[in-house]
């Protein structure tokens, strides 16, 4: 578990201070893929390098597993550090190694023997995807096959915790999928709890359980993706969910419209036509599409409905776990 706590920073600037951070406090639970989102600015890569201890809070404080971080200096203050492995946009690798040899650099500083550094490496490489290319220079490849060897050097001492600092910035597209398929297997097999900052919200949405969103180094939301995926109002929402374009005829048929946010597979594919049948209402999908958390689809509908029971049943669709939002009526009880 890291905790960030009250956590505040600002950096001398031109003439006055630049604040960076505004009192964060986050709780990120082992084993998690949590992702920092936010603009340009915002204050995510202040964030993860306090995180990694790079830098010092002005205020507030990093627990890493209960640890305060906060005092700690010289060797304690090392050792901490090794528990955070760092992958950032520009990873600085060694041109006249091979691949390998760049993942072995710091099992070398850790003192390990060769069949043991060969081991390491070797699943290493072979967790990010690269065991072909073990004997290629970092040149030879290709920039999202560079930020994959440097997440395998980020892992190569053990550390619980991998900070990606924007790890999946200025690659091409498909080159993104297998960064964080890197990182999902970090988690996923080696147990490393992964904090991902990004400024799109659609790379967290791939691969993030979790997620906090800066503004002006200010957090405004965190919480599950799902959690906050079924808060239509939320920042994360309205950068994620479908969006819904309906005409004023399309609304004008039904007596009232509502939006609902379904989440997974059977929610989507039985709820609105079993509520439909139930209740005698027509529920016709009007508005809106459906996007995917991972592997979980989320629907954001406008729905249609007509029929005199469509309270009732739109009280039955929250109560399965749908997310309904009224839409304001028209004169006509028409949605506006
Ligand atoms: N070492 C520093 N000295 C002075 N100002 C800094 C320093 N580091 C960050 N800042 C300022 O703090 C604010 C937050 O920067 P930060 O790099 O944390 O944002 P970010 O969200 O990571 O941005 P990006 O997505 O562009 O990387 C910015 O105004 C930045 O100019």
């Amino acid at each position: 578990m890291i905790t960030v706590e009250n956590v505040s920073k600002s950096f001398a600037g031109k003439g006055s201070a630049v604040t960076a951070l505004r009192d964060v406090s986050l709780r990120i639970p082992a084993g998690a893929m949590y992702g920092v989102v936010g603009p340009a600015g915002s204050g995510k890569s202040t964030l993860a390098r306090c995180v990694a201890l790079d830098e010092r809070p002005d205020r507030g404080t990093v627990r890493l597993d209960g640890l305060d971080t906060a005092t700690l200096q010289g060797r304690r203050l090392r050792e901490a550090r090794r528990q955070v492995g760092v992958v950032t946009a520009r990873p600085e690798l060694h041109n006249e190694r091979t691949v390998a040899g760049n993942v072995a650099v710091p099992l070398e500083q850790l003192g390990l023997d060769a069949p043991q550094r060969r081991e390491r490496v070797g699943t290493l490489l072979d967790l990010v995807g690269l065991a072909r290319g073990a004997a290629l220079r970092p040149s030879e490849l290709t920039e999202g096959q560079r930020r994959r060897i440097a997440v395998a050097r980020a892992l190569a001492t053990g550390a619980p915790v991998l900070l990606a600092d924007d790890a999946t910035g200025a690659i091409a597209e498909e080159e993104t999928g297998g960064v964080l398929q890197a990182l999902d297997r970090a988690r996923a097999e080696l147990g490393v709890t992964v904090l991902l900052t990004t400024q799109e919200a659609g790379i967290a949405r791939r691969v993030c359980d979790d997620l906090a969103v800066l503004e002006r180094g200010a957090l405004v939301e965190s919480g599950s993706l799902l959690g906050l995926l079924s808060d239509p109002t939320s920042r994360t929402a309205q950068a994620l969910l479908p969006a819904i374009e309906t005409t004023r005829a399309q609304s004008a048929r039904y007596e009232r419209s509502v939006d609902v946010v379904l989440v997974g597979f059977a929610a989507i594919g039985s709820l609105l036509p079993e509520a439909g049948s139930r209740f005698g209402v027509e529920v016709a999908t009007i508005g809106g599409g459906v996007t995917r958390v991972g592997e979980t689809p989320v629907a954001h509908f406008r729905l249609g409905l007509r029929g005199e029971r469509s309270d009732v049943a739109l009280a039955w669709i929250s109560e399965r776990g749908g997310h309904v939002t009224h839409t304001a009526r028209g004169p006509q009880g028409v949605a506006a």
